[in-house]
């Protein structure tokens, strides 16, 4: 077995171990994930280029773990800051007729601030492009899906919402309820995570889901932990000083959700290196 059979192996486990029960559930099984420094940090300070964290095993790793869950979720701070592709093409088979899949790209933005001229677009209809003209080799290249964006009524743009369906993205709109349990210091545009869970299941019926960041969003899903069923963490093997930190400075106990009363230790923990990195992986759970 290669590294990568080995890797896709170890992760078959991780899930085949698992206690969730898709049919007993109203949300997708949740994995979240994410890079960080030895000193917590997940990137350098906010408007720098990303910051490569995983070391080429890790990221291996995290294209497979890509490969395995239905669908990646991010922020749109990601994606602007990044502008990433979020799909397997380090995975062999990818663009080859290999058996890879990308997964649904799924972006919080309350506000639709989605560029149009991110690479996730622009793969998308270059991909759609090749298909509709059958350019040689198209039958082997592995399928780019249009994301799902999820947006807050009366806080995005009509018009470029128009844009981006014509587009084929799916466009789904929350009512803004400042009760919900998602703070995370974005000035009552969090969208409540619960009900984009549960639309992904009832109307996408996406039974995964890889929670990959960035900062408020790994945030968000750790004040609600009673979501999540597995954590994953790559360690790089560095200090940086300063930057973005994975949970924020603080977490008081009154951004914790009415499910989720602590912040979650991890159980069934597992820990190794994976080249010069260090992978952290367990199941949340909650102190009562
Ligand atoms: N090292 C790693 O593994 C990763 C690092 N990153 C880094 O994270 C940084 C971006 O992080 P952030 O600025 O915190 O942006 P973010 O990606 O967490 O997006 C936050 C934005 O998402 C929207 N949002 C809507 N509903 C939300 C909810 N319920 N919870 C949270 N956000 C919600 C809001 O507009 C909010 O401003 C970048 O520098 C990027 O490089 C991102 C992903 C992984
Ligand atoms: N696993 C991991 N390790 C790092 O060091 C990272 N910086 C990230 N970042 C995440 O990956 C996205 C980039 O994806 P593409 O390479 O463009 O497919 C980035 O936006 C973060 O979500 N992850």
């Amino acid at each position: 077995m290669n590294q990568e059979e080995k890797i896709k192996q170890f992760i078959e486990n991780i899930y085949s171990n698992s206690q969730y029960n898709f049919n007993d559930s109203r949300y997708p099984e949740v994995t979240l994930t994410y890079a960080q420094t030895l000193d917590g940090f997940i990137s350098g300070k906010p408007n720098t280029p990303p910051l490569l964290i995983s070391g080429k095993e890790s990221m291996l790793m995290t294209h497979c773990l890509r490969n395995k869950n239905e669908a990646i979720m991010i922020g749109i701070g990601t994606v602007l800051n990044d502008n990433p592709q979020l799909n397997v093409r380090q995975l062999t088979g990818f663009n080859n007729g290999g058996n890879v899949h990308n997964p649904q790209p799924v972006i919080l933005d309350s506000k639709l601030r989605f560029p149009l001229d991110c690479k996730l677009l622009k793969n998308y209809r270059e991909y759609k492009s090749k298909i509709e003209q059958k350019v040689e080799g198209y039958e082997k290249l592995t399928e780019i899906k249009p994301p799902i964006i999820f947006v807050n009524e009366n806080q995005y743009d009509k018009t470029k919402a128009e844009i981006l369906i014509n587009y084929n993205v799916e466009i789904n709109i929350l009512k803004n309820d400042n009760n919900n349990n998602n703070n995370n210091n974005n000035n009552g545009s969090s969208l409540d995570i619960t009900k984009v869970l549960s639309i992904l299941k009832s109307k996408y019926n996406i039974h995964s889901v890889m929670v990959e960041g960035g900062a408020q969003v790994i945030r968000t899903f750790l004040v609600n932990a009673s979501l999540i069923q597995h954590i994953i963490i790559t360690i790089g093997p560095f200090f940086i000083g300063n930057g973005v930190k994975a949970v924020g400075d603080t977490i008081e106990k009154s951004e914790l959700s009415e499910t989720s009363e602590s912040l979650p230790r991890l159980e069934n923990t597992q820990s190794f290196t994976l080249g010069q990195d260090i992978i952290i992986i367990g199941q949340p759970v909650l102190s009562s």
